[in-house]
Order: C-alpha cells, then structure tokens, then sequence
C-alpha cells in the first residue's frame, strides 16, 4: 500500500474534513480530510514490520536465555531460570511500558520494549522444552562427544524442540501486535508523521462519537491481522504435528465387540501394505495367525517387521499409509473395530521397557486406567485386578509396584509390568516388538518364558518380532521371515532345519552354536538390503544370493506352498534344503 498510496492517504483535503462514508472514500476521511481506508492500509506495513521486529527479539532473547543451561553449563542455568520465573511473574504490557520509558517514545523504543518483554515467555518455554531433551540418550552421546556448547544447542537441541517454538512464535506475533498498537495509542509508539494502525486509533478516539470509522478501522485491521497470525500457528502446529491416524477412516463399530469368529484365523493378514513419501518398506504381505498360536517374525533390521506389526495394530502414523486386501481381526476387518474394542483384544509390548510407560505417572495409574477404559471396571477392582496380572508375571510385592514410578524399577520388572498391563483386559493377541532387545541375556530368558507362558496359561495368540531367529525359534510354532519388506518364507519352527530360502537358510548359517569352529570368523550374509525407496524389481534377495540367475532379477517369486504342513516359500531355486543343523 505506502507505494501505491502512501501519497494519497497522506494528502490532507481541506474540503473533506471530518467526513462521513462516501462513494469517494469509502470509510470516510480524519479531521484533517484525509482518507480513512487508505491509511490503514498504508499502516499495515509499519504494523506488521514493527509486530516481526518485536516477535523476532522476543524469539531471538527468549531462546538464548531458555538455553541458558546447555549454553552456560547447568548452575548458571539455574540462575538465569530463576530469574526468568521472576520476569514471568509480571504483566507484559506493564513490563513494556518500564522498557518503552527506559528505551525513549518512538518506534524504535516500542520495538525493543515489546520485544524484550515478550522474552520471559518464551524463555519459560524454551527452557521446558530443553529439559524434556536434556536428558536423553543422544545429548549425553554427543556430551560425551566433546560437542561444544553452540553446536550442542544449534545442532542436537533447538532441531528438537523447534516445533513448538516455531506454532508459539506465529502466536506471539499475534499477541504483539496489539501491544504495539497499546503503546501507539498511548503515545509512546510511533510518532507523527509515520502513523501505523496503533497511532491511528489514537488520533480517531477523539472524534470516535462523531466519525466512528476513523477510530474502529484500524481497530479491525489489529484484530483481523492478530487472528490472521494465530490462525497461522494454528495451521503450522496442525502441519507439523502428525496425528496419529491410521487407516482409512471407516466409521468405528461401537461395543459391544463382534463375536469372535468361528474356526477362522484369529488374524488374517492378505497384501499388507505401508507407504510412506517415496517409499515401500511393507511391499505385500500375507500371513494368518490362528487363535492360541505363537508366530515369529525375523529378518534384519529395517526389513519391515515393526512396520508390519504397527500396521496391524493401526499404529501407523500420518504420513505413512496402510493398504490391505484383508485385514481381518477375530472375523471383523481391523478399520471397523472401534479403539476401545482393539484395545482390549490386542496388546503390544515394545521394545523399550524404558520409554513404554508415562515417566510421570505411578504404575498403578497407568495399569488401572487400561483395566478402566477398556473394560468399564470400578477403581478398586481395577487395582484388584493390577496386582493379580503383576503378580502372574512374576513381580514381587505388586502392591508396592504400583505405587512406584516407572524409574523405579528395573528394565525387567518394567518389561514384566508391561506384559501384566497387557493382560489387564483380555487380549486375543499380544505383539511383541523386540521385548527383550534392551535386557541383559539372564533377564531376556526369563521374560521369554514369561511370553511362552502368558500364552499357554490366557490362550491368547502371540506375535513376536525379533531379529534373533533363536529367539523366536524358542516360542513360537512358525516362523515368518521377512526381507526388504515381504515373506520370504512361512515355516513351522520344528521345520527350520528344512529352511528352504537361501536368505534364511544365510541366517540360520550366520548362527554359532557349540560346533562353530571358534578359530574361524563367524559366516556373515554379504551385502546390504536394498533400500525400501529403490527395491530392484525381481527377488529382493537376488544381488546377495550365490543361487541367483536371470529369472530371479526380472521376476519377483510368490510365496507358494511347497513344503507341506503350512510351509511356504518364495524362491525360484528353493529346491535345495539347508545343509546345516539349526543351532539350539
Ligand atoms: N516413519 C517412517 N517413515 C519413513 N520410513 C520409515 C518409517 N518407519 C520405518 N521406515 C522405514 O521402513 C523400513 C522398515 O522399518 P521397520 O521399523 O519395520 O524395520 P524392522 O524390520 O522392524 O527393523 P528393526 O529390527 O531395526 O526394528 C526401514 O527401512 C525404515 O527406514
């Protein structure tokens, strides 16, 4: 607007003072004859300019001293946090108007006093959000890394908790600009002949009962520009933040669940698909599970299994999309059943015991609340029912569990506790992701019987992922082997001696046991698998495969039964059988 109509807006017309709406102007003209429309639009840009400048101070000194402690080591840190509570403590807009005196009236000084009295919030801020990340695992690796303190806060810190920064920032904007237009109006602001929408107000007050629109213009124009800010936070807290939602939405059947199927496979999985932007890693896979059965699912790391099972679960988070022929759970398709019935037939054990439980609630809270939400229990029985399910999986005085914090206890006991939460209701089928992956071998066993054991005394059926085929040798009935995203081969357990894909019979092979030549480097399988946003079309496996001709480079082979008792195989060249014993 100031190059369009800056002159315009600026003319003073001696013929028009004070006037009314025309069809000349349109919001009609100030005192001094000048147009009302025109000069807010004119405004805006001093506005909008002054509302950055003072939203960028208030970013820029809210962060530094929000990362006081990672810049100045943790004891100055607690000092300057303290001092921030107190800056907290006091009005903005009164702590504006100290700085504005102490910065003299003009633009200038409003920018810096708005700015620097916008700082303690986001200070405040900045400082949670840089505890939540100060004591994870990669800011102690990269302590322990020498990193310096700048780096330490540019590189591994701020990319951490800028989102949140960014949605708030877009809201302070929003919040400055009102402020500004605060101190305009109270002459401390810009000063004539600049005008911004601040200024504006204030000259129209005096003739607000005679001429309304020179004072309420510029009004609208702070209110719409300070919606227009926040609703743009909005719209960046909303991109920014994935929901997690899963499947195509299908409205959600309410309870009373489905009744279970009868005969049929409790989990009936046909051309399972996840995709995310530019990639594939769950490329087609079929399998069923049959109500009490345990079945594993091994296959290096990023070979699909977790995607697998979190698609399973609706556990797949936006932007990721899962497709699937049939995906069945005890006879109903899975994207129909509501949370609350999924819930309570499907329970998931990851793989961290650490991170699986909410830090800041007790055991019980988070126990109970499953037994709770899922089946309707009052509180006491829910507690009843906690310490039967903590005492089934073998913890000791579960009463006292309950009242511990997850920090509490050990890796162990929290893997337990976890098993026990998934029992809390009556789960159909329990999805084991890696459960014992961060347990010390003695602990690993324990919790692997404890699974094998849950199974046999509930019925439920049991899904296990591991990279360990030992591991899910040991539990389960089948064993299904994933590569680059799909089965490569369906085998019962007791059958893994007859493996028949070169790619497990490699993992079988890669395998010590007691008759390994200990002089000898252990076999590994060359290679890397492909890259799930480039798989080459064929069989995944072929570039790594010494069987592997022409045909197995243009043609991707279907997994087909062959082997009889449910074994299935998807080679071109399965006909030869595993040489080797399968080490127990
Ligand atoms: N949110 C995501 N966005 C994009 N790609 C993803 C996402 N999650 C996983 N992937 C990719 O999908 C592939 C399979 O991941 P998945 O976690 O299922 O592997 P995995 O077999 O369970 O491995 P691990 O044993 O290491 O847990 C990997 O290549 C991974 O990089």
């Amino acid at each position: 607007a100031p190059p369009l109509w800056g002159a315009r807006a600026a003319a003073v017309d001696t013929t028009a003072l004070g006037q009314g709406p025309s069809a000349s102007h349109w919001l009609g003209t100030d005192e001094l004859g000048r147009d009302v429309l025109l000069r807010v639009l004119v405004a805006t840009r001093l506005s909008v300019s002054l509302a950055f400048a003072a939203t960028a101070i208030s970013v820029g000194v809210g962060v530094l001293l929000g990362a006081s402690a990672v810049l100045l080591g943790e004891r100055a840190g607690r000092f300057v946090a303290a001092a921030v509570q107190v800056a907290v403590a006091f009005p903005g807009l009164l702590t504006a108007l100290f700085f504005a005196v102490v910065f003299g009236v003009g633009a200038r000084g409003a920018v810096l006093a708005i700015g620097l009295a916008g700082a303690p919030a986001v200070a405040r801020l900045t400082q949670t959000l840089v505890a939540r990340v100060w004591g994870q695992d990669f800011i102690a690796a990269a302590r322990l890394a020498g990193v310096g303190r700048w780096r330490m806060l540019v590189r591994h810190v701020l990319p951490n908790v800028g989102e949140p920064l960014i949605v708030n920032a877009a809201g302070t904007a929003g919040a400055v600009l009102p402020a500004f237009a605060g101190l305009s109006f109270l002459g401390l602001g810009v000063q004539a002949p600049s005008y911004d929408w601040g200024r504006l107000l204030a000259d129209g007050l005096s003739t607000i009962y005679l001429h309304p629109a020179v004072a309420l213009a510029p009004g609208v124009a702070v209110v719409v520009a300070a919606l227009a800010f926040n609703l743009t936070g909005e719209a960046l807290a909303a991109q920014l933040r994935p929901t997690a939602r899963p499947l195509p939405r299908v409205p959600a059947v309410p309870s009373p669940p489905p009744p279970p199927s009868v005969g049929g496979p409790l989990l009936e999985v046909s051309n399972l698909r996840v995709a995310f932007p530019g990639a594939e890693p769950v490329r087609g896979v079929s399998f069923t599970i049959a109500a009490g059965e345990a079945v594993g699912v091994v296959g290096e790391s990023g070979s699909g299994k977790s995607l697998t099972a979190l698609g399973v679960a609706r556990l797949i988070e936006e932007p990721g999309r899962v497709t699937a022929d049939r995906l069945n759970f005890d006879g109903a398709p899975v994207a129909t059943l509501s949370d609350r019935w999924l819930g309570s037939r499907l329970a998931m054990v990851f793989q961290n015991p650490m991170t699986s439980f909410n830090p800041a609630l007790r055991m019980g809270a988070q126990l109970t609340e499953v037994a709770r939400r899922h089946t309707g229990l009052g509180r006491r029985p829910a507690r009843d029912r906690a310490i039967d399910r903590l005492r089934e999986v073998g913890l000791r005085r579960p009463e006292t569990q309950l009242s511990r914090f997850p920090h509490e206890l050990s890796g162990g006991m929290l893997q337990r506790a976890m098993i026990g939460m998934g029992l809390m209701a009556a789960p159909a089928l329990i999805i084991a992701d890696e459960p014992t992956t961060a347990l010390d071998a003695a602990v690993r066993h324990q919790i692997l019987d404890l699974l094998d054991s849950v199974r046999r005394s509930t019925g439920a059926a049991l899904l296990l992922i591991s990279h360990d085929i030992g591991v899910v040798r040991r539990v389960c009935d089948r064993v299904l082997v994933m590569y680059a995203g799909r089965i490569v081969e369906d085998v019962p357990a007791t059958a893994l001696h007859q493996a028949r894909h070169p790619y497990t019979q490699a993992l079988i092979g890669a395998m010590p046991d007691m008759a390994t030549d200990r002089t000898r480097p252990l076999t590994v399988i060359p290679g890397r698998p492909p890259d799930p946003a480039s798989v080459p079309p064929g069989c995944a496996f072929a570039d790594r495969c010494a069987r592997s001709s022409a045909r197995c480079r243009q043609a991707m082979p279907e997994l087909d039964a062959g082997g009889g008792c449910g074994h299935r195989v998807a080679c071109w060249h399965a006909d030869r059988p595993l040489t080797r014993s399968v080490p127990s």
